[in-house]
């Protein structure tokens, strides 16, 4: 046995695979209990060595588990140009995660010879990890690894591959923007931030100064005393529908949090009568593509603008994307990469989950018409400042990947040019009431689904039941889906009153229940 082969079967004898455990490379990689993932790290690391040989690049490997409890971890690999793996790579990861003991080496040998992978080839691997068990030094959010990989491949065209280059970057274009909104009073600049108890809030302490003032964060959950995503964070605000523990918000304060490992965001406020409301990711991708839109008027660009979307997008946005703004929307599956390969069909293509999790791609050729209208002497003074505007507001995105931190900046950018509060970006539109809730089942692969997740086609039943129960309520809407991250069945459903979003949410996660193979207690009412 050749050197190298007897070294990764030595090794890979101290990361056993538990007896019995399949593990499948999901929406976001591998994500389970922390203790489950010994051997996943260990062959991930092989695979993104082959795959940086394979693409003659450097990879990254992420190990996080995001939104999920403190005691789950999880590792996803990280494509070139920042990207997610592709499709044949993810099942690469499942296949090399699920081999036995004895036979790794061969399905190593498998995919080098499917991928015909030159093995002298050198590899480059990023390596970050959010907080999780142990701090040391290389603390990174999700989206500033996403964002370093791509800065090394690109040879730093898109920026340089460092903590330091990523803030400088994000913190010039974000001032340059902020000079266009006058008179801005410290009120406006103030927010307060819920860090997740997570590498966010770490992060967001570190690139402050960069700042300069622009910006007045007040910073709770930043992980001095409570736990990771435990009664805070994104996902946390989201699904309840409430405000985090620990934030002291004043009437009408602009509020976010950040997910645990910072690339999703949610804003919010209370009102006068101690009312919340969310700002999720279907009203972030309104502001910012009414902004855009409004921008490439002025600047005269006729460049198409699309939004993509999931089925937990609020009919209201759809609605108002659709036949207000008059923009394109699609509908995608859950799950970034879904999203992400939708927008990049457009010139600039603007999507978002509801929880929160996106950004906005520009197409190659819409930048470059936006730089050479920079330097175009003929234009006058409206034109330049709109196509300065959005070429800041192209270095202030990161397009990788969602990510809290640039999203957040790009928002309050935004709100500070056109001069709104929360409450006026609030008032674009308003929500349809909605409730999210799970359904666990023996197994969730019975269900299976079309129509980007919008229609069950099977168990058999199912959907004519859904359609039945939803024609009972008004502007009603309801759909179920397995989790790709957990093991449980989503329901959604929306409807004119929060209390038929609850009833037909609880109708639905019956019929989930019986028909799907529900274990444990039948789902109860909510009220
Ligand atoms: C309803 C919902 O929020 N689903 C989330 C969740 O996926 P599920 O497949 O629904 O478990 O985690 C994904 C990864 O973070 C995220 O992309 C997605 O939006
Ligand atoms: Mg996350």
């Amino acid at each position: 046995m050749p050197f190298v082969e007897l070294d990764i079967s030595q090794k890979s004898k101290l990361h056993p695979k538990p007896e019995g455990l399949t593990l499948q490379y999901g929406t976001a990689g591998f994500r389970t209990h922390a203790k489950h993932l010994d051997h996943i790290m260990f062959r991930m690391g092989l695979l993104a060595t082959l795959r940086s040989k394979k693409t003659k690049s450097t990879i990254g490997v992420m190990v996080t588990a995001s939104h999920n409890p403190e005691e789950d971890n999880g590792v996803k690999l990280i494509d070139p140009m920042g990207e997610m793996v592709t499709a044949l790579w993810e099942g690469y990861a499942t296949q090399l995660a699920n081999a036995e003991q004895d036979s790794l080496l061969k399905e190593l040998k498998d995919i080098i010879e499917k991928e015909d992978i030159n093995m002298s080839e050198p590899a480059s691997v990023y390596v970050g990890k959010d907080t999780r068990l142990m701090n040391y030094y290389g603390l990174v959010t999700t989206p500033q690894l996403h964002y370093m990989v791509c800065c090394c491949n690109t040879h730093g065209c898109y920026g340089s591959p460092t903590i330091e280059g990523y803030y400088q970057k994000l913190s010039q274009a974000f001032l340059q923007l902020t000079q266009n909104a006058l008179n801005r009073t410290d009120d406006q600049k103030r927010l307060l931030v819920d860090g997740a108890n997570g590498i966010g809030a770490l992060k967001m302490r570190e690139m402050e100064p960069f700042l300069r003032s622009e910006m007045q964060v007040v910073l709770s959950n930043d992980g001095s005393s409570g736990k990771l995503n435990h009664m805070c964070g994104a996902d946390y605000v989201k699904v309840q529908q409430n405000a985090p523990q620990g934030m002291n918000m004043g009437v009408g304060e602009r509020c976010c949090s950040f997910d645990g490992d910072a690339d999703r965001i949610v804003y919010y406020y209370t009102d006068s009568k101690g009312c919340f409301h969310l700002l999720d990711g279907d009203k972030i991708a309104t502001l910012i593509s009414t902004y855009l839109k409004e921008l490439l008027t002025q600047a005269g660009l006729n460049l198409q603008i699309a939004v993509v979307q999931t089925a937990y997008a609020n009919g209201s946005s759809t609605r108002y994307l659709e036949d207000v703004m008059k923009v394109t929307v699609c509908c995608t599956k859950t799950g970034v990469k879904h999203l992400h390969h939708a927008a990049q069909e457009y010139d600039i293509g603007v999507y978002f989950e509801a929880n929160g999790h996106g950004t906005v791609l520009f197409s190659k050729a819409a930048q470059k018409q936006i730089q050479d209208l920079v330097k175009d002497p003929n234009s006058n003074d409206e034109r330049k400042r709109a196509v300065k505007l959005l070429e800041s507001t192209i270095n202030l995105i990161n397009q990788t990947v969602g990510d809290a931190i640039s999203d957040m900046l790009v928002i309050e950018a935004v709100l500070a040019i056109r001069g709104m509060s929360a409450q006026d970006w609030d008032a674009i539109y308003t929500d349809l009431p909605n409730r999210q809730l799970k359904v666990t089942v023996s197994d969730r692969r019975v269900i299976d689904t079309t129509d980007a997740e919008r229609r069950a086609v099977s168990p058999e039943g199912l959907q004519d039941t859904i359609d039945s129960l939803v024609k009972k309520y008004k502007s009603a809407r309801s759909f179920v889906r397995p989790s790709g991250t957990e093991d449980v069945v989503r329901v959604y459903a929306e409807a004119d009153t929060q209390e038929s979003a609850d009833s037909l949410a609880h109708e639905v996660s019956l019929a989930v229940y019986r028909l799907a193979g529900g274990i444990g207690d039948e789902p109860k009412p909510l009220h």
